[in-house]
């Protein structure tokens, strides 16, 4: 068993979803995204803690949430920051200095499908290659533009990128601090690895294992929802 913490990344504000509210809040089979995703993570016993990323502003509507599964004595709330960066960022800080040795893994609160099998084998990659990520083969044929002109990329060699991504703590947040250095934003974490001319090992996840971002992803995800309530 290889013991780690997750930082679950909840502060953002779900513009693209468009509902009016945090897209953590929207309602899949009648339990919040959020909750979705923590259960993956309470459930692992791998998993040693959790730090929730929030919106100072949706505090006591996150803290009344969790107490309802009391699952209070295992989360730990930690306030989020204007970009997905700084919320990460914020999430390492609030990890104690005894739990530092432990792998950490940064995760979307907007991917609510992990595997506990993927879970195992990122925590594994990161202990042995100190980082890691979940990602998934790219299957369209992707193009890139130059001018009036376009070239095809080798499909073979390219990766979407997913969450869970995990890390040596140590590693992580000198790549963080890094970035904040050179005003370096990336779109996710392992970027900031790739920054530092770090190698970064790949754990092949699944196509399942989608981000709830635009309004088209919620019955999608019902989809997937319902298909695991039946199995
Ligand atoms: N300042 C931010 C921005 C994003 N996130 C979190 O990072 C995850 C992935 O980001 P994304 O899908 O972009 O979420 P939002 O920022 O909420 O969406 P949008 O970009 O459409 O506003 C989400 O779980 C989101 O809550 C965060 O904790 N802090
Ligand atoms: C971290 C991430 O989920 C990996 O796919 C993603 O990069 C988040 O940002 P996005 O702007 O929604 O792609």
């Amino acid at each position: 068993m290889i013991k780690y913490n997750v930082i679950v990344l909840a502060a953002g504000q779900g513009k693209r979803m468009n509902v009016g509210k945090n897209k953590q809040f929207i309602e899949l089979l009648k339990e919040p995204l959020i909750i979705h995703t923590l259960k993956k993570f309470i459930q692992d016993k791998w998993c040693q803690n959790i730090y929730l990323v929030i919106n100072p502003n949706e505090q006591n509507q996150m803290e009344e949430l969790i107490a309802t599964y009391q699952w209070q004595n295992q989360i730990t709330f930690v306030p989020g920051g204007k970009e997905r960066q700084e919320s990460g960022y914020n999430g390492l800080l609030a990890i104690s200095e005894e739990q530092q040795d432990m792998v950490v893994m940064i995760h979307d609160g907007a991917r609510p499908f992990v595997e506990e099998a993927h879970l195992h084998e990122l925590a594994h990659a990161a202990k042995e290659k100190k980082a890691a990520l979940i990602a998934v083969p790219v299957t369209d044929t992707i193009k890139r533009k130059k001018g009036d002109r376009i070239e095809t990329l080798d499909r073979s060699t390219l990766w979407a990128a997913q969450t869970p991504q995990a890390f040596d703590y140590q590693l992580i947040k000198e790549a963080h601090e890094q970035a904040k250095a050179t005003d370096y934003l990336g779109t996710d974490d392992v970027s900031l690895v790739e920054a530092l001319g770090e190698p970064v090992d790949i754990v092949q996840g699944t196509y399942q294992n989608v981000k709830l971002t635009t309004p088209e992803d919620i019955m999608r995800a019902e989809m997937i929802l319902e298909r695991q309530e039946e199995k």
